[in-house]
């Protein structure tokens, strides 16, 4: 199938080349020469394991390419557009220009029965709008949201744990309301469930929905251009526009809340002697709990959770729902204070004199596997560090390139043990295996100047390091 991808960012280049590599015919657009430029060379323009692999695949194979020209979207069959959705400058709100331009831009190339599929992450009530928009060149806007995680994108759009799709027109209704004749909707709804379902999106208990012919067609399509995971049973879930999108922002809502549950209870574990670190692996093994997510630690960042929490309880105040996520704000104050809290037990351990003294922060990326430093909680500990005055070395496998672009201020060192020479603490806060599996508090100590380390993602053996005579200080746990 013929398809083009606006917006070839951490989002969009993955989709682009993971769509090529199950068999479509694929261009991607974007407004950056540079990216472009890198991607049609078959390059990967940031750090994504097994992305640079699939583009050179892809780009020799020919149906693999990038273009500036929107022109190129002519022709495809289906428009996927995730372009960023960063928050506005001066509110909690999306900005939602670069959604607005790329579909004002695609509109005069789209041919009628064209499936426009919509990717970015976008408040509640947005595609109703670009639906209408889109309506008049016969084309149909979808929402597909995705839910990758960078430093697994590949996988995660090759082989997602579940496919979502948002169409007009659709009303969702879950099977137990039409089987158990629950349901108030119009009689012939259980034909048109009967349908969706056989055309392949039921066998798991997803909900589907009652769908109009419009919509019917647009999942039908989703489902060929997804095949694979189609084909082995990946749940496929039909819904309405706003559905499809609320279900984005409410995935990373709970996943948001979850750490900060986590991380609130590590603020108590530290007034009362208690270990966090097994506390979330004591309730972790309650199936409904489950252990995932539940890293205490800095806390969250990266350009989707911190963006995404704020933009919800934005658009909930639009609703006038303010008060349904008002829980949110607190769940991101309770992440910015990890953040104070990790410089503070710096700070703590050289009994409040920081001035001076050298400090290797060991990561800038906002997790590893990745090279985003977006709301990068590393660096905003290195640079408040900084700021206390503090002799700051920051180095990070994958990150350095675009954290010295964005804090130049700050002094980068590639190699971890020269990172590492003479400093009087160190503090990770990017678990990168560099740090947390392969460095041994022995050879740290043949490297630093004093023994402190500060764990800020409590991903050390603590009891290793104190060992070895290091004053070690975690997140949450004694
Ligand atoms: N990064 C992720 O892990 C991830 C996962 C799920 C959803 N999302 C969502 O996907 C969207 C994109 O995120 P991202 O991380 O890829 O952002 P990004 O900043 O890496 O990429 C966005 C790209 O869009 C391009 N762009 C901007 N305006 C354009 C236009 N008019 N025409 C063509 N291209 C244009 C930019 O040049 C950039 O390359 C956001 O809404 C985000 O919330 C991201
Ligand atoms: O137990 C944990 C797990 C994660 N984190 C932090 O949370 C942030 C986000 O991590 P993760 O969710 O793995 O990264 P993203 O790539 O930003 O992915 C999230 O955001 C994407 C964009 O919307 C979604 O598609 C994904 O499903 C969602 O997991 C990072 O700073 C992690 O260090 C913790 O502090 N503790």
């Amino acid at each position: 199938m013929k398809l083009s991808v606006i917006g070839c960012g951490y989002l969009g280049a993955v989709h682009a080349a993971a769509m090529a590599s199950i068999g479509h015919d694929v261009v991607g657009i974007d407004v950056d020469e540079r990216k472009i430029a890198a991607l049609s060379a078959g390059e990967a323009p940031f750090f994504e394991p097994g992305l640079p692999e699939l583009l050179t695949q892809g780009v020799a194979a020919g149906n693999l390419r990038f273009t500036i020209n929107m022109s190129a979207a002519q022709g495809a069959q289906v428009h996927f557009v995730g372009v960023g959705t960063p928050q506005q400058k001066d509110s909690h709100a999306a900005d939602l220009t670069y959604v607005n331009a790329a579909i004002d831009a695609l509109i005069p190339y789209l041919n009628p029965g064209d499936i426009v599929a919509g990717k970015s992450t976008v408040p509640v009530g947005t595609a109703a709008v670009l639906a209408e928009r889109v309506a008049p060149t016969g084309a149909t806007l979808v929402w597909n949201p995705e839910f990758l995680r960078e430093g697994w994108a590949v996988e995660d759009t090759i082989d997602p744990d579940r496919l979502v799709v948002g169409v007009p027109g659709a009303r969702t209704v879950s099977a137990t309301q039409i089987v158990g004749g629950l349901s108030d909707m119009h009689e012939d709804v259980s034909s048109r469930f009967a349908r969706s379902t056989t055309a392949g999106s039921d066998s798991t208990g997803s909900t589907s929905a009652a769908l109009p012919a419009e919509g019917e067609r647009a999942a039908d399509i989703l489902r060929e251009v997804y095949h694979p995971a189609v084909a082995k049973g990946t749940p496929f879930i039909v819904t309405d526009l706003a559905t499809a999108e609320l279900v984005k922002v409410a995935a990373n809502a709970f996943l948001a809340t979850k750490i900060s549950f986590i991380n609130a209870m590590a603020e108590i574990a530290e007034a009362t002697g208690a270990d966090v670190t097994q506390l979330a692996d004591a309730i972790g093994h309650d199936a409904r709990i489950g252990r995932r997510f539940l890293g205490a630690g800095i806390g969250f960042g990266g350009g989707c959770l911190p963006k995404d929490i704020r933009a919800f309880a934005a658009r909930a105040e639009e609703l006038g729902r303010g008060e349904s996520v008002s829980f949110l704000r607190e769940v991101d104050a309770i992440n910015l204070r990890r953040r104070e809290r990790a410089v503070q037990l710096v700070v703590d351990a050289f009994d409040g004199q920081v001035v001076g003294k050298k400090v290797t922060v060991l990561g800038a990326a906002f997790k590893p596997h990745s090279d985003d430093i977006r709301d990068s909680p590393a660096l905003d500990a290195a640079v408040r560090l900084r700021g206390l005055g503090a002799d700051v070395t920051v180095t990070d496998p994958q990150a350095i390139e675009n954290a010295r672009r964005q804090h130049p201020q700050l002094a980068y060192v590639d190699d971890r043990d020269d990172a590492l020479r003479g400093a009087d603490a160190v503090i990770v806060v990017t678990e990168w295996d560099e740090y947390r599996r392969d460095l041994s508090p022995a050879h740290a100590s043949s490297l630093v100047h004093g023994k402190i380390i500060v764990d800020g993602r409590n991903c050390l053996d603590a009891a290793a390091w104190r060992a070895e005579g290091w004053a070690y200080y975690g997140m949450g746990r004694p």
